[in-house]
């Protein structure tokens, strides 16, 4: 049960992910506020940029519209083929896409999570992490591609795949964090939740 007495701990998110991701390491959030933002990439925006500037906006604008004290975690997850930022899958086609270019080669993943106090928490600690990762995916035929298709797991997920599920066939190697690539690193976000200071006695995080 929530300690009233404490700041609030919202997740700006509507990733189902990231608030399993939370509870794995024992952090159960007050709310959950997803920011729901234009997350089109600017003109020429790299990868990590577009990552941190996504998770900021999203912070801050739960921050701005929650009244009392509280600490807004925003993130943002990427895929990125070398400077070029892939998109989120939410149709087949652009799934297909995506996964025909990660095929047989390395890329990367940034995920940029934001701790953003709001206006009437004074005391807490504004902080940001960007965390890269690489992932390594098998030569995909056109058949297993089909499968992945077939197979649904690709929806709402950035590069069209997720490390989670069924897509972990196909991956050989993944260098980094784990939980990032899946949508929020759970040791650096452990390491920002611990570092906010906290009346003596309260905590998010054992
Ligand atoms: C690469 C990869 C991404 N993903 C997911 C995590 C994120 O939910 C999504 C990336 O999109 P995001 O824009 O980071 O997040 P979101 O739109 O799902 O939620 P919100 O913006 O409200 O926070 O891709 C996986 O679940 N597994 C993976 O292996």
């Amino acid at each position: 049960m929530a300690d009233s007495s404490r700041p609030a701990l919202i997740l700006a998110s509507a990733s189902p992910r990231r608030i399993a991701l939370l509870r794995q390491i024992g952090v159960e959030p007050d709310a959950v506020c997803p920011a729901d933002l234009d997350e089109t990439p600017q003109k020429d925006e790299l990868p990590r940029p577009h990552a941190l500037r996504l998770a900021r906006a999203k912070a801050a604008h739960v921050a701005a519209r929650h009244d009392g004290p509280a600490l807004i975690i925003g993130a943002d997850t990427v895929v990125a083929a070398g400077r070029r930022i892939l998109p989120k899958a939410e149709d087949a086609e652009t799934a297909r896409r995506c996964l025909t270019l990660l095929s047989g080669r390395r890329h990367k993943v940034f995920t940029a999570v934001v701790c953003q106090p709001t206006a009437d928490w004074a005391g807490g600690r504004y902080c940001e992490r960007v965390v890269e990762s690489h992932v390594i995916f098998n030569r995909l035929t056109p058949r297993q591609i089909d499968a992945l298709i077939e197979g649904g797991d690709w929806h709402g997920k950035a590069g069209g795949y997720g490390l989670q599920g069924q897509a972990a066939a196909f991956i050989r190697q993944v260098g980094g964090s784990p939980s990032g690539v899946i949508g929020l690193p759970l040791f650096e976000t452990a390491q920002l939740l611990r570092g906010q200071p906290l009346p003596a006695g309260q905590h998010w995080l054992r």
